[in-house]
């Protein structure tokens, strides 16, 4: 499925804080949107996942139109990763993730044997079919964190939103999070903190700055120390890794 977004404007408060965006997500691609911190990635996440409404501007994804479809039919279709995962009541981590098949079933439909399978092989996917009865309050939050993927996969979506989604994990889990998404062959639209992750595993970037676009294009195209120095006010080298082959970067200092 693609997303196309045109045009959307957000404010809150009295603070514009999405500035007219137009973005693309092309069919199984890894679409990464990364820029400093209150840049407004979250707000524009949230107003195409629906927690958000845009002042203007429409979001398809293929033929349905985000902005005037109802949660449950978006819900059929997209997954999403937020970045604050907290409850004030306590489940268990399976009933989490049964919790993303809701959107495929009626009101009171009963959860049957398809839909545990489907949450047993989400928590094996995220190495935690042995967290399956704990509490999911009692967990560290780079376990909840995968909780919550495991969660997005039982919704068996065709497109997935992550805000930061390896916030809290450990290097392994960073690492396994993006294999697993990239894997999914789906669509994804993420926020990213680490610029080195988002060159190895984004197909395409978009650079946020004060709630507008300001670059786009393949990773190797937008991460240069150039465009780093003016968003993130940080000097930087960048390098060809001569271990990964990958892109490198060096941080120097802050401006
Ligand atoms: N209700 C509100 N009224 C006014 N401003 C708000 C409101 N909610 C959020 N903001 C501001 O909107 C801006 C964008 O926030 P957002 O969470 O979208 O940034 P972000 O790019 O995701 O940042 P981060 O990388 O820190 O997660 C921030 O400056 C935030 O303080």
């Amino acid at each position: 499925m693609e997303l196309n977004v045109h045009h959307f404007s957000v404010s809150l408060g009295k603070a514009d804080i999405v500035r007219d965006i137009s973005l693309h997500v092309g069919e199984k691609r890894f679409v990464g949107l990364l820029g400093p911190n209150g840049c407004g990635k979250s707000t524009l996440l949230k107003s195409i996942y629906k927690v958000i409404k845009p002042n203007s501007g429409q979001a398809y994804l293929d033929g349905t139109d985000l902005v005037k479809s109802s949660p449950k039919t978006v819900a059929q279709l997209m997954s999403v990763v937020g970045q604050f995962n907290e409850l004030s009541f306590d489940f268990t981590v399976r009933e989490m993730v049964l919790l993303g098949r809701t959107p495929h079933k009626k009101l009171l439909d009963p959860d049957n044997a398809e839909d545990y399978r489907i949450v047993d092989d989400a928590l094996r996917q995220v190495d935690l079919t042995a967290y399956a009865d704990r509490s999911y309050l009692s967990l560290s939050g780079g376990e909840k964190q995968r909780v919550i993927l495991a969660r997005a996969l039982a919704q068996q979506p065709q497109f997935l939103i992550l805000d930061e989604p390896t916030n809290h994990l450990d290097v392994k889990y960073q690492l396994q999070i993006l294999n697993i998404v990239k894997s999914l062959n789906t669509g994804v639209l993420a926020a990213l903190h680490d610029l080195a992750l988002a060159a190895k595993y984004c197909d395409y970037l978009y650079m946020v700055k004060k709630g507008k676009i300001v670059a786009e294009g393949v990773p190797h195209d937008v991460l240069t120390k150039e465009t780093i120095a003016e968003v993130f006010e940080v000097e930087c080298e960048i390098y060809d890794n001569p271990v990964t082959g990958g892109l490198g970067i060096a941080y120097l200092t802050a401006k």
